[in-house]
């Protein structure tokens, strides 16, 4: 399903964002956000979205991007907004490469919910160089009405016009922690089955998931919960797009021209734990080991070259310690010269076997059977593309989904080997839920 002018209309301006994206958000209702340490993207209303579900919905969400047309582009006086794409922070900035759109996609091609691709109407791009404005409206309209829809404004003040907020800055309702699909008597036992897949050989690596539901004595504002999760996590991506939002230290895939890169995490202590005791664990190894072989194994064809490190890292956060790799390499262009797209790439390597298994498919199969509920986005790929080929995907995880506009479902899960034990494995479940419950006041 598609809902997109026949062409939209670009307009972008650098502006001054006085205390920075984190300072912002609470002013707002995003309908796309991707920002990690002060620095990203927040989109406001939808200038242009798609929704797709089933097993084609990486491909029919790509087909939308490819069709959605920038009539002109307006810069205004500000030529550095011109430049070109700056390869670390990648995001395009020249001419129509401006268009961006954000992207969630469903874990499972099965899912009752949909997978979604929204163009903002207005765009805040925040680095530590500059800020960024632009706009995409259906018809052309000046730069205050399409702000002032979205409770924005520019002040006057300073060589550059300050983008401020018209309405305050929103606070949580009070929140209650409710039970979620399964207690944690049936995780444990879908734990306990897991492993019998596991020692019957049906796989040799099966990630299981369990939710929580949070609920709000009034609406949610969402603004508020992602400013609290990148202000507490802010060595994560924070993350919002359609139902989706949470704060990931995983990226699937950044695509930044031909280059590739991935951040693979599996392998998980809690922070009260000694990180010896993660580098030192074969078992923990293991679980890593089949994370990185299944993301090298999906992107093999589409690239060129692929390295991953010879030993995994430690990545260290507020909560978790994790066994890491980063992994990079380049994209293969066809005989024409074209290169994959970003959702081509993002379909090509998910799901990787970080929140689904070894082999993939067996694997899927028992996720479904044993969690007995809907992943929805959650494990899914969820970020943004430009019109320029660059993207960052990350995995929706340490996150929730939006039931409706006062609750949450919160999901959670980690990968078990041989070896793993039931209780332990609730245990990181409940560790990695605290991002999200830490953002909902609780
Ligand atoms: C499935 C999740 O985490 C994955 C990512 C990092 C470490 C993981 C682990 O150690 O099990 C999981 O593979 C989750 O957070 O819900």
């Amino acid at each position: 399903m598609t809902s997109a002018p026949a062409t939209l209309h670009l307009q972008a301006a650098e502006v001054d964002l006085p205390g920075g994206v984190n300072a912002l958000l609470p002013h707002t209702d995003p309908s796309g956000v991707w920002v990690r340490e002060g620095e990203g993207l927040i989109g406001l209303g939808a200038a242009a979205s798609a929704t797709a579900t089933g097993p084609r919905r990486f491909a029919e969400l790509a087909a939308f991007w490819e069709s959605v047309a920038v009539a002109e582009a307006d810069f205004g006086a500000e030529s550095s907004v011109e430049t070109d794409t700056t390869p670390e922070s990648g995001i395009s900035s020249s001419g129509a490469g401006l268009l961006t759109g954000f992207v969630s996609v469903t874990f499972s091609a099965d899912s009752s919910y949909a997978s979604h691709l929204v163009v903002p109407e207005v765009l805040i791009r925040h680095d530590d160089a500059a800020t960024t404005l632009i706009t995409a409206t259906g018809e052309p309209e000046p730069l205050s009405e399409t702000l002032a829809r979205h409770g924005l404004e520019l002040g006057e003040v300073g060589a550059l016009p300050q983008l401020l907020p018209s309405g305050p800055a929103l606070s949580l309702p009070a929140t209650a922690l409710k039970p979620g699909t399964q207690s944690e008597r049936q995780h444990l036992s879908a734990v306990s089955a897991g492993l019998s897949a596991i020692a019957q050989g049906t796989v040799e690596k099966l990630v299981l998931a369990r939710d929580v539901v949070v609920s709000a004595e009034a609406p949610l504002p969402l603004g508020a919960v992602l400013a609290r999760l990148a202000q507490a996590y802010p060595q994560t991506w924070t993350y919002r797009v359609g139902e989706v939002l949470g704060a990931t230290p995983e990226m699937l895939v950044r695509v930044r021209g031909a280059q590739l890169s991935s951040r693979v995490l599996a392998g998980t202590i809690s922070r009260r734990d000694d990180a010896a005791g993660l580098v030192g664990d074969a078992k923990q190894h293991r679980e890593h080991d089949l994370a990185v072989q299944s993301l090298l194994n999906g992107l093999g064809p589409l690239t060129e070259s692929l390295q991953s490190p010879a030993d995994p890292g430690v990545l260290e956060l507020p909560n978790v310690y994790h066994l890491v790799s980063d992994v990079s390499g380049r994209l293969a262009a066809d005989p024409s010269g074209r290169l994959p797209g970003p959702l081509q790439v993002a379909e090509a390597a998910h799901p990787t076997a970080a929140v689904c298994g070894t082999p993939s498919a067996a694997a899927a199969q028992l996720i479904t059977q044993l969690e007995a509920m809907d992943r929805g986005p959650y494990a899914g790929p969820v970020g943004w593309l430009d019109a320029a080929g660059n993207a960052d995907f990350g995995i929706a995880l340490r996150g929730g989904l939006l039931e409706d506009e006062s609750t949450i479902r919160i999901c959670a899960g980690g990968g078990i080997v041989e070896g793993s034990e039931p209780e332990s494995e609730l245990a990181e479940t409940e560790i990695k839920l605290t991002p999200m419950l830490g953002a909902l006041g609780l």
